[in-house]
């Protein structure tokens, strides 16, 4: 055997290993990396020119391209989209792999993504490795596959397997991969080797029905209601985004033109969404959401230099909604649990909502059961041994200062003590341990086994070990932390503040809760202000409010709207003072068949009661336009944004965006409110909020921040610059 290694750049390196019977074309990479680099045009040209030497050879009889290090290629470095391209075009590349008179087979280990799997498809055989991935997620990304992804996959699987994986740009297995036809063999053993042994099988035969994009493509006998139907639920779910659309364009061409001209449409509607805002947002978000792993805080504790501890044995303190999902989280990801109840009752209740969620969760993923983890005690003390306790009891500040006292002397030293706390001062809990320093907020969402963001909340005194440890054990539980610091509401319950504050101001205008939501669904997300209200619970906010001394009616027995010089919207209140509490008791902001219902009808008793509000108060209703519904609530959000920016309560941009993108909501399209304001401008953002806070300058909500102020002082930089810009505050940590 000889090998031949070209002098291309020490990322990428392309070996001929040659041998009497067959030549191993390798393809040497990390996922990943791109076609459009230099590294990658010097990729794609060696990929040229040994294609072009191994067909000429003629004692190369079979071609097998691998990836090194066991990754086959995760397709384009996106990093490198919008640099000049230099180097063989990769679409012309695949046709000539396809073309060649050889059998090429591609040996997929570790993943075939976007491009990697485009590359793959061009190839004459697939052979996967078990373990490997496949898909097309160029549509996460904001694209659709660009290199005859979406002309070749309907070719091969048909069509309705097709639209699915390219417009979710759904993973998918292996197995499934050879279930649907996308690859000709999986083996358990080294993929590269049995790729060699498969590829000398082959050798000689013809290559005729090999070439997928010679392929007819399967046409649906009823192929405009398919389209049809497709279209109309990919346009629901896509909540505005237009590659999951463009995607499907991309197929129908696939089915309605000629291989070449579906070509040509392909790279038509490339190029309309490889310049679109929603690219470059959700491009940012892919980036952002693995920039916050890299967490540092005010005080310079880092991920890089702070090491978590081994955590083996969790607690939950608390099974309700959240304790529920919390030990699920923990037993599914194989930490052994204990977890805590008050009473028998409660204990019981949660002991079968856990199994039952845990029972449903394993069919469905078709895993084993995880109930052996979890140990059920209504006692404290069953916590002495664990490595770290999530208290998730009632939002009562004196109840957690208690348990977390408890907690203190039961727990052997060394235990980290978290709490799921919305918005308390974790700090105030620290000051009840002994030892503060393992004390840190752990902010899950609900519902907690199943919404992906977690935010790790490091109080003054909580020490680097213990924001390790927590954002360590997010990671192993399947959740995105988000290292935040410790002020009320942290970064994402804080910002929505400001927001639901616009919303009833809005109404006290003459707005309506309809209207406020479309305007908040039209731009994507799930549901708007409102229904997110009764779905949580209006009484959640009223106890808050209650709790804060904002609950107070004037002399005149009308709920005050105007405290401590500000002005403040009793609406919510007014509400829940009727037993209108959402969904759980049937009316809210809207009314719903039954208590407990899902659907949102409009109310009638709601339009009279907010036209008797405004008259008891002297408010004339007026029109508002959609512009000032989405400006008014957006820039009051984005603005505290800038201010919790400003005060060192999140490390950057990207941590507010992953934050509000996986925990509120915000369309993953628009990459979160930070980059939202980019896209807009600073300096619009500026001037509107100018503009609304003389109009109402009792609202502090809409006064600009000095951050945004300074930033659109100094130009408006780029998302991706303003961490020069802002100024940390002194240590807090
Ligand atoms: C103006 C008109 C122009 C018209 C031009 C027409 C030309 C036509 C030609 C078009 C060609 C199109 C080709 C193709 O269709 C397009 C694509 O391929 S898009 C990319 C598709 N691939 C993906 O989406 C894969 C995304 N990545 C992943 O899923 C995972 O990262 C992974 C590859 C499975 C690896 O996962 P992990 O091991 O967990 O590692 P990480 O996720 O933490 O990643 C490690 C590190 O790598 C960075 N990275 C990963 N993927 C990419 C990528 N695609 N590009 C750039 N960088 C990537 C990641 O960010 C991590 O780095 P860090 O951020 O931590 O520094
Ligand atoms: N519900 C949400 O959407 C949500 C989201 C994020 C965070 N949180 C926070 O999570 C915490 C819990 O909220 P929840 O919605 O699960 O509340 P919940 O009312 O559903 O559950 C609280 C549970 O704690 C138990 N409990 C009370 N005192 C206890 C004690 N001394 N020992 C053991 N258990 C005790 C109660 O019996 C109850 O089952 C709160 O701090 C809340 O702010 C809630």
């Amino acid at each position: 055997m000889c090998r031949a290694s070209l002098p291309f750049s020490a990322t990428w390196k392309l070996y001929l290993e040659r041998n009497s019977r067959c030549n191993v074309f390798r393809r040497i990479g990390t996922a990943g990396s791109t076609w459009w680099s230099p590294q990658c045009a010097a990729v794609r040209q060696g990929i040229v020119d040994m294609m072009h030497r191994a067909l000429r050879e003629p004692e190369v009889k079979s071609v097998v391209i691998c990836g090194q290090d066991g990754k086959f290629c995760g397709g384009a470095d996106i990093r490198e989209f919008g640099a000049k391209m230099s180097g063989p075009p990769l679409v012309p590349m695949i046709h000539m792999i396809e073309a060649a008179a050889k059998p090429v087979v591609a040996a997929i280990e570790g993943v075939a993504l976007g491009g990697g799997l485009e590359l793959a498809l061009s190839c004459h055989y697939r052979i996967a490795h078990s373990k490997a991935r496949l898909g097309l997620p160029e549509v996460t990304l904001g694209l659709l596959p660009g290199a005859g992804g979406t002309q070749r996959l309907p070719r091969l699987i048909g069509v309705p397997a097709a639209l699915e994986l390219i417009t979710t740009g759904r993973h998918v297995t292996a197995a499934e991969a050879l279930q649907l036809g996308i690859v000709d063999e999986v083996t358990d053993q080294n993929a590269v080797d049995a790729a060699v042994k498969f590829a000398q099988s082959v050798e000689g035969k013809s290559l005729d029905a090999r070439r997928i994009g010679t392929f007819p493509c399967p046409r649906p006998p009823d192929l405009d209601a398919v389209f049809e139907k497709v279209m109309k639920e990919v346009r629901r779910s896509a909540r505005g985004a237009i590659a999951p659309v463009t995607c499907v364009q991309a197929v129908h061409a696939a089915v309605t033109l000629p291989y070449a001209k579906g070509m040509e449409r392909e790279r038509e509607l490339f190029s309309t969404l490889f310049t679109s805002g929603q690219a470059r947002a959700l491009q940012y978000y892919f980036f952002a959401q693995r920039a916050v792993s890299r967490w540092s805080t005010p005080s310079g504790a880092r991920w890089d230099t702070s090491k978590p501890r081994p955590v083996r044995k969790a607690a939950v303190i608390g099974l309700g909604t959240m304790g529920r999902g919390i030990s699920v989280s923990l037993a599914q990801a194989g930490f052994s649990v204990v977890a805590v109840e008050t009473q028998e009752k409660q204990l019981l209740e949660a002991k079968q909502a856990v199994s039952g969620m845990l029972e449903r969760d394993a069919k469905r993923r078709g895993a084993p059961l995880a109930h052996g983890n979890i140990k059920y005690s209504c006692s404290l003390k069953a916590a002495a041994d664990v490595d770290l306790v999530i208290e998730a009891v009632f939002e009562d500040m004196a109840l957690k200062k208690a348990i977390f006292r408890q907690l203190s002397a039961i727990c052997k030293p060394g235990t980290f003590l978290c709490s799921n706390t919305s918005a308390l001062d974790i700090d105030e809990l620290a000051s009840q341990t002994q030892s503060p320093e393992l004390v840190v907020g752990m902010h899950f969402f609900a519902p907690a086994h199943v919404m992906k963001l977690l935010e790790v909340v490091y109080g003054p005194r909580s020490s680097p070990e213990a924001v390790a440890t927590a954002m360590q054990m997010g990671k192993k539980i399947g959740k995105v932390s988000v290292a935040v610091g410790n002020c009320r509401g942290f970064v994402g319950n804080r910002m929505l503040k400001p927001y639901l504050e616009q919303a009833f101001f809005l109404l006290e205008e003459g707005a309506t809760p309809e209207q406020v939501d479309q305007v908040l669904e039209e731009f994507g997300f799930p549901m708007g202000v409102f229904k997110v209200s009764d779905l949580s619970g209006l009484d959640v906010g009223w106890k808050v409010r209650k709790a804060d001394g904002l609950v107070v009616p004037d002399s005149t027995g009308k709920s005050a709207r105007i405290q401590g010089g500000r002005r403040y919207s009793p609406l919510g209140d007014l509400l829940c003072e009727q037993g209108r509490f959402g969904q759980k008791t049937g009316r809210g902001w809207y009314q719903y068949d039954k208590p407990g219902g899902r659907v949102a009808k409009s109310d009638p008793w709601l339009h009279r009661f907010l036209e008797e509000y405004r008259a008891r108060h002297g408010l004339v209703a007026r029109r508002i336009d959609q512009q000032e519904v989405l400006e008014r609530c957006l820039y009051a959000l984005i603005n505290e944004g800038f201010q919790i920016l400003q005060d060192g309560i999140a490390a950057g941009p990207e941590d507010i965006d992953v934050i509000y993108v996986l925990g509120y909501g915000w369309p993953r399209h628009r990459g979160g409110p930070m980059f939202f304001a980019d896209m807009v401008g600073l300096d619009k953002v500026l001037d509107r909020l100018e503009r609304y806070h003389q109009l109402h300058p009792d609202v502090p909500g809409l006064k600009p921040c000095s951050l945004l102020r300074k930033l659109a002082a100094g130009g408006c930089p780029p998302i991706h610059r303003w961490r020069e810009v802002i100024q940390k505050p002194h240590s807090q940590l």
